[in-house]
């Protein structure tokens, strides 16, 4: 039995950054960092105090003393790096979204199971207390069952950088699959893994990337969800989940949820009773710094991860594959609607 995983951080840019410093903080250890070039790689290794630094992907995955890889680079990427750890052996965190869509997703899926490895997407929100908190109340059946969905995520999208990866469909950039993802996996949290129906708007660039998106998804037998994710907008990143008999209000950010307030019906139509949840994030060991909002979180994540490869499991019970895909086929469809195509599709991957 694998007492405690030895990570390899695959990039070192921005979430590298803040998975390393989750890692570190949760008393883990990494033992390399391997980036596009060796520099790269040692100023993230000598800042997370990583044993090594190497100046390539094909490096990291070969050290022998690398049990599983995290692969935090640009969404296109996703699947050659994962497929590459996943090919040399190792077990696989992958940042969100686990690939560009679900053909390149299934893949990695498929390559997983044949290899017996752990695959998860790093969707960092469903290991937050707050969220776990959140299943274990919907679960206890007191607020009846869930009917209805609504939140939103947005922010002002880097204008000053027009190359910014946000904004470039090489990439896969655009609002959906940055932030649109932790909307639907709130509402598949919900409602279940199953298919909804779909429905899209969006608002596009001049280069086709969309800055801003709306779904309606249905489950016919169980409820709907109404989602807004922009980069053109300051919104309150809240949500909210209706049911039977009150609602559960997520406070923003709630992709990196610490603040919850159930609303029980008193069984007087408007009036409810009240209770506050309240889950402060951890600290981070000294020295370490994060650049993205409340990446102290990450820790979760880590140690969720880290639990499922000490008890041998291939994916994580908390986000299993078959719920990524299911996303990925939503956020497929989404697209297909509103007409977002990545040059790096071959013309029919978004089936
Ligand atoms: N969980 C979360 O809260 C967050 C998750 N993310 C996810 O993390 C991933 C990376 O995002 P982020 O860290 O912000 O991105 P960065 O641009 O900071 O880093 C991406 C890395 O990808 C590699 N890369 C390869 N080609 C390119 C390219 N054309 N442009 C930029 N980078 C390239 C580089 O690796 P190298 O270092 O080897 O050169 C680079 O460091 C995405 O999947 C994103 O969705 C992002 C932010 C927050
Ligand atoms: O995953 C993410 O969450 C936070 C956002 O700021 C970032 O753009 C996105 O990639």
């Amino acid at each position: 039995m694998m007492e405690r995983p030895r990570w390899g951080i695959l990039g070192a840019g921005n979430i590298c950054n803040d998975f390393a410093a989750g890692v570190v903080t949760a008393g883990g250890s990494i033992s390399a960092v391997g980036a596009s070039s060796l520099s790269k790689a040692q100023a993230l290794a000598d800042k997370v105090k990583a044993s090594r630094a190497v100046g390539s992907y094909e490096e990291l995955v070969a050290d022998p003393d690398v049990d599983v890889v995290y692969v935090g680079t640009i969404h296109t990427m996703h699947l050659p790096h994962a497929r590459m750890a996943l090919n040399a052996g190792k077990h696989v965190v992958c940042e969100k979204p686990l690939a560009v869509n679900e053909k390149e997703a299934q893949e990695l899926v498929d390559l997983a199971r044949a290899k017996g490895l752990f695959l998860m997407e790093a969707m960092w929100t469903r290991f937050f207390p707050v969220t776990r908190k959140v299943q274990e109340i919907l679960a206890s059946g007191e607020l009846g069952a869930p009917k209805s969905v609504q939140a939103d995520f947005g922010f002002i999208g880097p204008m000053e950088d027009k190359n910014h990866r946000l904004w470039d469909l090489n990439c896969a950039g655009g609002a959906m699959l940055d932030i649109g993802i932790y909307l639907v996996q709130l509402a598949t949290m919900v409602f279940g893994a199953s298919m909804p129906s779909v429905q899209s708007t969006a608002l596009l660039t001049p280069e086709g990337v969309d800055h801003e998106g709306a779904l309606s998804l249905c489950w016919s037998d169980k409820g709907s969800a109404s989602l807004l994710f922009t980069l053109r907008a300051t919104t309150p990143e809240h949500a909210v989940i209706m049911c039977e008999k009150g609602y559960i209000r997520l406070h923003g950010p709630a992709h990196t949820p610490e603040r919850m307030t159930v609303f029980k019906s008193s069984g007087v139509r408007g009036k409810f009773e009240e209770q506050d949840f309240d889950f402060p994030l951890p600290q981070l060991r000294p020295g370490l710094t994060v650049i993205y909002p409340s990446s102290e979180g990450m820790m979760y994540q880590v140690l969720a991860a880290e639990k499922c490869l000490k008890e041998q499991k291939l994916e994580c019970p908390e986000y299993p594959l078959e719920e990524s895909l299911t996303v990925m086929r939503i956020m497929d469809a989404y697209r297909r609607q509103v007409g977002v195509t990545y040059p790096s599709e071959s013309t029919c991957t978004v089936s």
